[in-house]
């Protein structure tokens, strides 16, 4: 492990899928290291000690221009605070040299005196002051240090937060969404760069001033510094760091991307998943009993079988894995450097006959100080909540108490507002009706009017704030939140695609048949996805977005152009668009189906992204599968709906204007007959026999 091979990896399964574009043998070399791929240009590769030394100067040099212009901006910004912000620093590294003088007075003062037989009892005391008042100048640095550093780091932020601003709104689409020029930078690298520059700068200044002080003071004076040099140098020089070389470094290791998506299904952007109706933004009733990212991580203990296929390959960060070193020859060299002050101060005796390394006592003495860790390189670059409902036994029924397939849904004087609600009026008002289990149902109404906030109270994304809803005759906080979503299905425009394979995709609407591919596929043509599945060289097997490791450093545009178009490609991810999105996303919905326990489905205008034909499709779909069941439809584009609809809930201001069927609404020509009228001439009579036609040649 750890070792480069200097060879590319043998053809693997594993290595198909991303394997670079160029010929390795020719531009560069590939470094196994753990899970990671490490490909460098040979010449880098073959250049020795000496060659590296060289690199690290060059880089230096290099980034010498873009590091004074980068802390004269930042002095600009506040050249009180620069200033005195750096003395603060400087201070914490010349503390150690004031304080090393003073301990050396001391033992000196106490040594002429236990020699004499009387000690110099004032100078003694003068000492320990001056000792004292190094203390206190430190302990009032330090918090001055803290006091001050927060007002440069927020102008510093603020001024960099600008720039970056400013570069990505001058960039035009298509070069925005060109993997090279998505920015990578954060305004805060620029305050840890500048911290890190400055710990570097000044603790070789504060080094520098020790062994200056020590020169002066010992009398082995500037050999002993050169020689307590040695060690650091030598660290220096045979020190492995990879943030130097031009290189690209990714993993395509199954197991570790495995785990790593697997992982990723903890983040927050893949908390509404909503055809279990896990609805969206962090609202109170989230519950995650039985979520299908829970089933598919713990409960198939596809998480224990990824990491069990990692094994003992190892996967912590690439730059550390290049620094190990292959053999402990380096380690012991600098050891043996490190002891070379030590032994040189016993071949040296003070005049009067003592040992200098009778003062190594003295933490702050040479031995200790040759200890310093060298400047290292790195240095400079640094850069559920569960309800009450659903864990609590107060309410422990299930919503299957009643032997129908639908779920009876009644609100009696309802009215809610969103918790910190900025609008003079609550969403909903005043709301009274009833559906009847296995109704068909359509709201409708203008943006705003409050369709959404019904469909997120029929499945306790909310609690009402007055009033009471009832689901199958008892009010809905009676029933445990995990058997309640068991029983409801939502499909909206929100869903998300998670970083699996599509079949994974579509497989979580059902977790525990997650590999039932002819299941799945079932599902795939119900939602209008199976021809989808059938446009990858992969099949149901692509994962869109698959986890993406790669990344690039220390790449010039000429001179590493493989290595470039190397990076490119392993950035590059399978898009779709987002009508396909979507009949993946329907996909799961139908799979959600496959459980037989769906009592409500909930579809809240998820066709947005969907063609007039392929929304016909997909409603018509879900109404033949969801027979039975109490389906409440939210639509804009309502026209062939409405028909078949049981109740149609026209809505207004958070209020309830009419309610009835298609036939009674449109006979009292109000408020849905308008809309009715308006929005059936943009959902022609033309295309929705088209959508017919298709559909039943479909089918
Ligand atoms: N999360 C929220 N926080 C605060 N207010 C919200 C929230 N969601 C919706 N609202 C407000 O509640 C009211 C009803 O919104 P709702 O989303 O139910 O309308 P809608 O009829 O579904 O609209 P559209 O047709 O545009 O989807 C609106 O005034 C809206 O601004």
């Amino acid at each position: 492990m750890g070792a480069p091979s200097g060879k590319s990896p043998k053809s693997t399964n594993e290595k198909d899928a991303l394997s670079p574009p160029v010929d390795e043998t020719d531009a560069f070399t590939t470094l196994n290291l753990g899970v990671w791929r490490v490909l460098l240009p040979k010449e880098i590769v073959s250049g020795g000690v000496i060659s590296t030394t060289k690199q690290k100067w060059n880089s230096i040099v290099l980034a010498y221009p873009v590091v004074r212009k980068f802390f004269g901006q930042i002095y600009q910004l506040s050249p009180q605070l620069f200033v005195l912000l750096i003395l603060l620093k400087l201070w914490g590294e010349v503390e150690s040299v004031l304080v090393l003088y003073v301990s050396d007075r001391l033992l000196r003062i106490i040594e002429v005196g236990l020699t004499e037989g009387r000690p110099d009892v004032s100078a003694i005391t003068q000492a320990l002051i001056a000792r004292l008042i190094c203390v206190t100048v430190t302990a009032v640095t330090n918090w001055a240090r803290e006091y001050i550093s927060p007002m440069l780091e927020d102008r510093v932020q603020l001024h960099f937060e600008d720039h970056l601003l400013q570069a990505k709104l001058r960039l035009d689409m298509p070069t925005a969404e060109d993997g090279n020029s998505r920015s990578k930078a954060h305004a805060y690298d620029a305050w840890s760069a500048f911290n890190s520059l400055c710990a570097a700068s000044l603790r070789l200044v504060g080094l520098l001033s020790q062994l200056a002080f020590i020169s002066r003071q010992r009398s082995a004076g500037p050999l002993f510094t050169l020689i307590a040099m040695v060690r650091p140098m030598l660290t220096l020089v045979s020190e492995r760091t990879l943030w130097l070389k031009p290189h690209v470094a990714y993993s395509d290791h199954p197991a570790y991307l495995r785990l790593q998506s697997l992982e990723s299904m903890g983040q927050s952007r893949f908390r509404e998943i909503s055809s279990l109706g896990i609805l969206q933004d962090g609202s109170p009733q989230v519950c995650y009993d039985r979520n299908p990212r829970a089933t598919l991580i713990s409960d198939i203990a596809e998480y224990h079988r990824a990491r069990d296929a990692l094994g003992n390959t190892v996967s912590q960060n690439v730059w550390s894995l290049y620094s190990i070193e292959s053999t402990p020859i380096n380690q012991i060299l600098a050891e043996w450097a490190g002891a070379l002050p030590t032994v040189t101060l016993l071949g040296y005796q003070r005049d009067d006959g003592t040992s200098e390394v009778l003062d190594d006592l003295d933490s702050n003495s040479p031995a200790v100080l040759v200890k310093f860790e060298p400047l290292a390189p790195d240095a400079f670059l640094g850069f559920f909540r569960g309800t009450k409902s659903s864990t609590g036994t107060w309410n422990t029924r299930a919503p299957t108490s009643k032997k129908s397939k639908g779920m009876e849904i009644e609100l009696r004087n309802v009215s809610f507002a969103y918790p910190g609600e900025k609008s003079k009026e609550a969403a909903l008002r005043d709301i009274s009706f009833r559906i009847p289990a296995g109704s068909l149902v359509v709201i409708v109404g203008a943006n705003g009017s409050g369709k959404s906030t019904l469909i997120k109270l029929f499945t306790r994304m909310y609690d009402t704030q007055q009033g009471t809803l009832l689901v199958d005759g008892l009010p809905i906080s009676e029933y445990r939140m995990a058997d309640l979503r068991r029983t409801q299905a939502t499909l909206t425009q929100d869903h998300k695609l998670y970083p699996l394979t599509l079949a994974e995709n579509i497989g979580l609407g059902y977790a525990e048949h997650v590999k039932d591919t002819e299941m799945i596929m079932e599902a795939a043509k119900d939602g209008g996805a199976a021809e989808l599945l059938e446009k990858f060289k992969d099949g149901a097997e692509t994962t869109l977005e698959p986890m993406t490791t790669a990344f690039g450093y220390q790449l010039d545009d000429d001179k590493h152009k493989a290595l470039k178009d190397v990076l490119t490609k392993l950035e590059k991810t399978t898009e779709v668009s987002g009508g396909e999105k979507q009949r993946l996303v329907a996909a799961r919905t139908f799979m959600r189906f496959k459980t037989k326990k769906i009592k409500l489905l909930c579809v809240d205008e998820p066709s947005s992204a969907l063609d007039p034909r392929g929304e016909f499709e997909l409603f018509e779909r879900l109404r033949q599968t969801g027979e039975g069941k109490t389906m409440v439809f939210v639509t804009h584009r309502f026209g062939h709906l409405t028909k078949h609809a049981d109740i149609i809930i026209c809505m207004k201001e958070g209020k309830v204007m009419e309610l009835g069927t298609h036939k009674d609404l449109m006979a009292r020509e109000g408020e849905y007959a308008s809309l009715y009228n308006v929005q059936a001439q943009a959902f022609t009579e033309a295309e929705v026999s088209i959508g017919l036609v298709s559909f039943y040649f479909v089918r």
